[in-house]
């Protein structure tokens, strides 16, 4: 007997049933199956949930605790058992709650230290703090994993709020990136922010020092040009940047949760304080609803819920996000980490085998440029993949709107025709009106047969600010939480990434041919040998 069980019964029943017939069973079902908190609306109809498998669905949110976990989250409980920390990174998004950890309050060092990041943005800004050749034009954030992706994602998110210094981003240890981004810089105008959580991180520290040499060739003091960020304010200090443009935030912000913190440092930056404050109201509002809103109408709840029926009831492995919105280009590899980082554990809490899949693999484009590369195999493959589109009702350019509206119509023709399809008498009532016959317009017709019967979800927001942003990326963090709570997993450690950090420090010796690499396997030493060979 498992957790599941009742819902794979259901779903047994009900698979080979057409969404479309739940639309003519019941004409209320758009409404039925949404939900809609602020700028938020969540449509879940064009899925095979019907309200007996809604209700199961919630009955397993309620029977695995999910209120009671969430409420534990919120009050600093050491929800991640494995390392033995609180998760509050909500904290740093919600000013106006008192939030303990150890019996102690953690906002006075929260509230100065966001005073300290927006008057140093201020001076970034205005100019009151330049560079040693005059006022900073670009600011280069070097960090990677949650101290790269959500500043990332959110600046693209927020181009059209950027009315500061350029932003740009190092991440990968492949020099090419560091190389890319500082040769097209003035080292004289450019602020380099550190970011790393641990500062130990090895790809963030060889593009700090590279940055600190590139910047050292045409300044007297590259250390006046630096900021980090960090947890470790003793590592920050070793690497010689001054306390007073060190951002520290506590171990209880996960590092793919940390967009929020100063980690975000180079967003406020780009977009101001002002803009940075509606992106962490926006969260915050969405913070209020997960811990307000019954579970049948919260958002976090129904979109893990919707996400549980795909892949562990229906198994379906992968889930696309598809955003109609190209500033949200950066959103499906956030998310990537966010959920699968998250999510993708092999056992439950105490240790034991997940007796379930863990969490969906994630993956996506913006929309319309997926619609040209691999929606073929949504529609028309043999494994259904169910798909989350993310639409804005307008966009920002109002000139430019006759393309938004365009834009918007496809969104809604790729779940339409995912629902729909299109049957063989219709393929070929097409094909023979083309003037095919007999055994050629039966083959040519069955190529141009779509199953339909595809689920979607579509969450649609009236228009992308730093506000509906930051209740979108609030919105995805508690659903990963939910899902976890659901799945029995711990969803704030990510031990999978430790071993091929381990085993890259040790194969560097043999790479440089000062160890054999005993032990090693022959595919392995054998790559290794080669690679000697073209640098020797
Ligand atoms: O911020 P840092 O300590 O440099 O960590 C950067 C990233 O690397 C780690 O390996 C983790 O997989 C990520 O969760 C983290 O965001």
């Amino acid at each position: 007997m498992n957790r599941f069980d009742d819902l794979l019964a259901h779903a047994a029943t009900v698979k080979d049933r057409h969404i479309l017939d739940l639309f003519a069973a019941d004409p209320d079902r758009a409404a039925r199956f949404s939900a809609e908190f602020g700028s938020w609306f969540f449509d879940f109809s064009k899925t095979n949930i019907d309200a007996a498998g809604l209700k199961l669905l919630i009955d397993l949110a309620e029977k695995t605790g999910v209120a009671a976990r969430r409420d534990a989250m919120f009050a600093g409980e050491k929800i991640n058992e494995t390392e033995g920390r609180a998760v509050l990174h909500m904290a740093w998004r919600n000013f106006r709650d008192t939030i303990t950890v150890d019996g102690h309050d953690v906002m006075p060092a929260l509230r100065d230290t966001l005073g300290r990041m927006q008057d140093f943005a201020e001076d970034v800004r205005t100019g009151r703090f330049t560079g040693q050749g005059g006022r900073i034009t670009d600011v280069v954030n070097i960090g990677i994993g949650g101290s790269d992706l959500g500043p990332v994602m959110a600046s693209v998110a927020c181009t059209s709020f950027a009315d500061g210094p350029r932003l740009h981003f190092i991440s990968n240890v492949d020099g090419a990136h560091a190389h890319d981004v500082l040769s097209g810089l003035n080292p004289e105008t450019t602020l380099v922010i550190v970011a790393s959580k641990t500062f130990t991180t090895i790809e963030t520290m060889t593009n700090a020092e590279t940055a600190r040499a590139w910047m050292a060739a045409k300044v007297t003091d590259p250390a006046a040009q630096f900021s980090a960020i960090s947890t470790a304010t003793d590592r920050t200090a070793a690497f010689g940047i001054p306390p007073e443009r060190v951002f520290g935030f506590e171990d209880w912000v996960g590092g793919r949760y940390s967009v929020w913190s100063p980690i975000g440092l180079s967003l406020m930056i780009g977009i101001g304080p002002g803009y940075f404050a509606e992106f962490h109201a926006g969260a915050a509002a969405m913070d209020r609803h997960f811990r307000e809103a019954p579970l049948a109408e919260n958002l976090p709840v129904l979109l893990a819920l919707v996400g549980i029926w795909h892949n562990q009831v229906l198994g379906h492995a992968t889930r696309a996000v598809l955003p109609y919105e190209q500033r949200l280009a950066r959103l499906p590899a956030y998310l990537q980490q966010l959920e699968m980082e998250s999510n993708g554990k092999r056992v439950s809490m105490d240790g034991a085998d997940l007796p379930w899949h863990s969490g969906p693999v994630v993956w996506g484009e913006p929309g319309t440029n997926g619609q040209h590369a691999f929606y073929q195999l949504i529609h028309q493959g043999t494994r259904v993949v169910p798909c989350e589109f993310l639409l804005a009702a307008r966009g920002r350019e109002p000139y430019l709107e006759h393309q938004h509206l365009l834009l918007v119509a496809n969104c809604l023709a790729q779940s339409e025709a995912l629902l729909r399809g299109r049957s063989l008498a219709e393929a070929t009532e097409i094909m023979a009106k083309k003037g095919l016959t007999g055994a050629e317009l039966d083959r040519q017709a069955r190529h141009r047969v779509f199953p339909g019967n595809r689920p979607s979800t579509t969450l649609l927001i009236e228009v992308l600010t730093p506000f509906t942003l930051g209740g979108i990326v609030a919105l995805y963090e508690h659903r990963v939480f939910v899902e976890g709570v659901i799945l029995g997993i711990n969803s704030f450690d990510q031990w999978g990434v430790e071993l091929g950090k381990e085993l890259a420090l040790a194969l560097a010796p043999v790479l440089e041919g000062s160890s054999e690499g005993a032990g090693k396997d022959g595919s392995t030493l054998g790559l290794a040998r080669r690679i000697r060979a073209a640098r020797a």
